[in-house]
């Protein structure tokens, strides 16, 4: 790593933040949740089933609470100094960028392409980068999109570096009205520039759209799409374009932009693809016969580079250590634009991303998460750091290169040198052109068998959420990650909107952290057999346990309903000085973490709104994780990636898009059923209340009261949305199979009780 070790100009500097405030509140819940717990213990025996139960799920939430302290108890940030960096620009390393997109109806094209034009334009030397677009959709209105777009980075990234333009997607920069006020010089220039650039990009749009319709009217007959001709999605050999080559012509050097190369891979029906970690493993082989780079940065198709310095950010980060152990991956936070206000689909993550990953970016470091993250190829390519104490998990020690690799000489001989090798890449020009073939026959869909491809090397099979497993496996031989934070943001993506589109990325999610918890990837196991740290390990047993934390969840929205339907209590009465416990619990909490959103400078509403959507989730994407983990687990039901729909502006236009909507999504139904059974179950206690003529506090004997009505209506308000969708209208109804189906769950649970009582 000659970088960091021959200057002695600092790269990077990490900055511990104080968070006395933060360390005092959570240790401040902890207490009491123990509190509650030594209460229940001690009296467990005046009470009955219900407050075993209690014990039970508050036990969880303790567990959960402690984790959750863990990792956000040392919280770091790094600032960078790229201008250091730019005094050795000659010794930057080659990067390979990766972009993924699956499917032209749900990532509209034009979103790709912002995604990639943003990247072509960053700063960093234009010879040393490579962009690989993997589309598993095989789609010709994409490839012909990105010959589009190629045309257009001719002019969009000059302008961009003449102009120092900061947000390089052009949708974004466009969307301003009118010319920006000018820089500096030039400003008749840059007038006149800047109208001709977007009158471009206005017609490159307009391109696109007519290629995306119906029959693909906008993409011509010519010899270059024929491979698309008779493309049958699911179904075709691998094909890979190269759109662009920078080196081609001798003065392209100076105001070009980096190779585009298209790549789909092979795909037979027969054949299990693995969705996104295949598709990076592919990328990865074809990158490493063509201009195999020492680093791998790979983005989502609709994140684009929002700061041009991004490069030169992460390569401080990557060299700025002493050894290169303290830095095997740079991970950017996910951080969304365009979102709607205030959050109301509580999906946004700013207090995640700020509390959460700045914190386990004290431990071992961030988690991998799939998008946004320079990688060295070496690693993916299973090499351990090289220290005594690391644990050596290489597979090449035991195994030969073919059985690993696979069985291409062009590919073992640049394995071989990525792992040898020190950043370095040779400056000679390679012709792109003559790696076609050999990139066909590694992107192939049979070239991986009887290799270790998706197990000891590259992205990881078998589980939905690929990138926290495979950041696990990289963290388990000993590598620790840093987390990349910038103002501006480095990349920005699209969160998904509307209740069902984000309720199925959680619950994809969910399913693939369930995988974790139960294969072989467990971190309590990498603790013990490999080098994971044992915080790191809490780490990772944090966003884990999600979906099983929908169980208690759901256990602890039920107690307050069956104590009305009982008759009994699950909470001391309000004039016991007990009811401090949970009272100042519920108290702390909401202030606690009302104060994180204040200190993210988010509204109350947005804490509410994530605090609400919070306990959806738990009942209807965990839930539902939680059971497609449990039949995935048993071999019942195959790993499905479904993908998260991206087109902003989709759907009809009189639907209000910050309110909640339904489907026939038996996700729904649980939910559903939770609002009835407390919505009976306040009723009951009030007929029971008048029957009796009794007050609520004094309710004979063990009855419910005042706490288990604050935390039914509690409940209710949480799922307020559902409560509207039984007696809504239009698409913010609950449709009447899932109000059927929760009925029945609620009967069957009004049976229960009444046998119980
Ligand atoms: O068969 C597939 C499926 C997905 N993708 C790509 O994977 C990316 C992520 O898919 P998306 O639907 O956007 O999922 P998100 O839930 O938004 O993604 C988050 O969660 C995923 C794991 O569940 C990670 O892989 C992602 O990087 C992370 O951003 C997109 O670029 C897709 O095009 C493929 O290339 N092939
Ligand atoms: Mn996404």
């Amino acid at each position: 790593m000659p970088m960091a070790t021959t200057h002695s100009l600092p790269l990077q500097e990490r900055v511990p933040l104080n968070n006395t405030l933060q360390r005092a509140s959570d240790l401040t819940i902890l207490f009491l949740l123990i509190s509650l717990l030594y209460c229940r213990l001690i009296s467990l025996h005046f009470h009955g089933f219900v407050w075993l139960l209690s014990f039970i799920c508050e036990s969880w939430f303790t567990f959960v609470w402690i984790l959750d302290t863990n990792a956000k108890w040392n919280p770091v940030t790094y600032k960078t100094y790229p201008h250091n960096l730019l005094k050795r620009l000659d010794e930057l390393p080659a990067v390979d960028i990766f972009v993924t997109t699956a499917d032209p109806k749900l990532e509209p094209p034009i979103i790709t392409v912002n995604t990639v034009l943003s990247l072509l334009a960053v700063e960093y030397p234009v010879e040393k980068l490579a962009c690989y677009v993997s589309d598993d959709a095989a789609s010709a209105a994409t490839f012909y999109s990105l010959v589009q777009a190629s045309k257009f980075a001719k002019l969009w990234v000059p302008f961009c570096k003449k102009y120092d333009v900061r947000v390089r997607a052009p949708s974004v920069y466009f969307s301003t009205q009118c010319p920006p006020s000018v820089p500096s010089a030039l400003p008749s220039d840059f007038r006149n520039d800047w109208n001709h650039v977007k009158d471009e990009y206005e017609k490159l749009c307009q391109r696109i759209e007519n290629a995306c319709k119906e029959k693909h009217d906008g993409v011509p007959k010519t010899d270059e799409f024929a491979d698309f001709s008779d493309v049958e999605r699911g179904n075709h050999p691998s094909i890979v374009k190269i759109i662009w080559e920078n080196n081609k012509d001798a003065n392209a050097m100076e105001d070009g932009f980096p190779h585009l190369i298209y790549v789909s891979r092979e795909k037979r029906p027969r054949h299990s693809h693995h969705f996104k970690a295949g598709a990076m493993n592919v990328l990865t082989r074809v990158s490493g016969v063509m201009t195999n780079a020492p680093l791998i940065l790979n983005v989502d198709c609709d994140m684009f580079a929002n700061n041009p310095e991004v490069f030169l950010h992460g390569m401080c980060l990557l060299f700025g250590f002493p050894h290169e152990v303290h830095s095997g991956y740079v991970q950017t936070p996910q951080q969304f634009y365009g979102g709607l206000k205030d959050d109301p689909f509580g999906n946004q993550l700013v207090v995640l991303q700020h509390k959460v990953a700045l914190g386990i970016a004290g431990l071992q470091g961030p988690l991998y998460g799939g998008t946004g993250c320079f990688h060295r190829r070496k690693i993916i390519y299973g090499s351990s750091p090289d220290l005594p104490h690391a644990h050596k998990y290489d597979v090449l020690s035991y195994k030969e290169p073919k059985q690993v690799f696979g069985d291409c000489r062009e590919l073992l001989d640049s394995a071989a040198h990525i792992r040898s090798a020190t950043m370095k890449t040779s400056a000679k020009l390679i012709d792109l052109s003559t790696k076609i073939e050999t990139a066909k026959q590694v992107a192939s869909c049979t070239y991986e068998f009887n290799t270790c491809w998706g197990k000891e090397i590259g992205w990881v099979y078998g589980a939905v959420a690929e990138d926290i497993i495979t950041g696990l496996k990289i963290q388990s031989m000993g590598w620790e990650s840093k987390c990349m934070t910038l103002d501006p943001a480095p990349f920005l993506g699209i969160a998904p909107a509307g209740g069902p589109a984000s309720l199925t990325q959680f619950k994809r999610w969910a399913t693939g952290l369930l995988q974790f918890l139960l294969g072989p990837y467990n971190p309590l196991l990498a603790i013990i057999y490999k080098s994971l740290r044992f915080r790191q390990c809490l780490a990772y047993l944090f966003f884990i346990v999600w979906p099983l934390r929908s169980l208690f969840e759901l256990c602890y929205t039920l107690l307050p309903a069956s104590c009305f339907l009982t008759n009994t209590s699950f909470l001391p009465k309000a004039s016991e000085p007990a009811i401090m416990i949970p009272l100042g619990l519920m108290v702390s909490y909401n202030v606690g973490t009302l104060l994180e959103y204040f200190e993210c400078g988010l509204s109350i509403r947005a804490w509410w709104n994530n605090q609400r959507m919070q306990r959806i989730y738990a009942l209807t994407a965990w839930l539902f994780g939680f059971i497609g983990g449990v039949l995935k687990t048993m071999g019942l039901s195959e790993t499905i990636f479904e993908l998260t729909r991206k087109n902003q502006n989709s759907g009809e236009s009189n639907i209000d898009p910050r309110r909640f909507t339904f489907d026939s999504s038996p996700m729904f139904v649980p939910g559903t059923a939770v609002v009835m059974v407390n919505m009976v179950a306040l009723v009951v206690g009030l007929v029971r209340m008048m029957v009796n003529g009794e007050d609520v506090e004094e309710g004979g004997g063990d009855g419910p009261g005042l706490g288990e009505l604050v935390c039914s209506l509690w409940v209710l308000l949480s799922f307020w949305s559902f409560v509207k969708g039984l007696f809504g209208k239009g698409c913010y109804v609950i449709p009447w199979v899932i109000v059927f189906k929760a009925a029945a769950l609620v009967l069957l649970f009004l049976q229960i009780f009444a046998k119980w009582s």
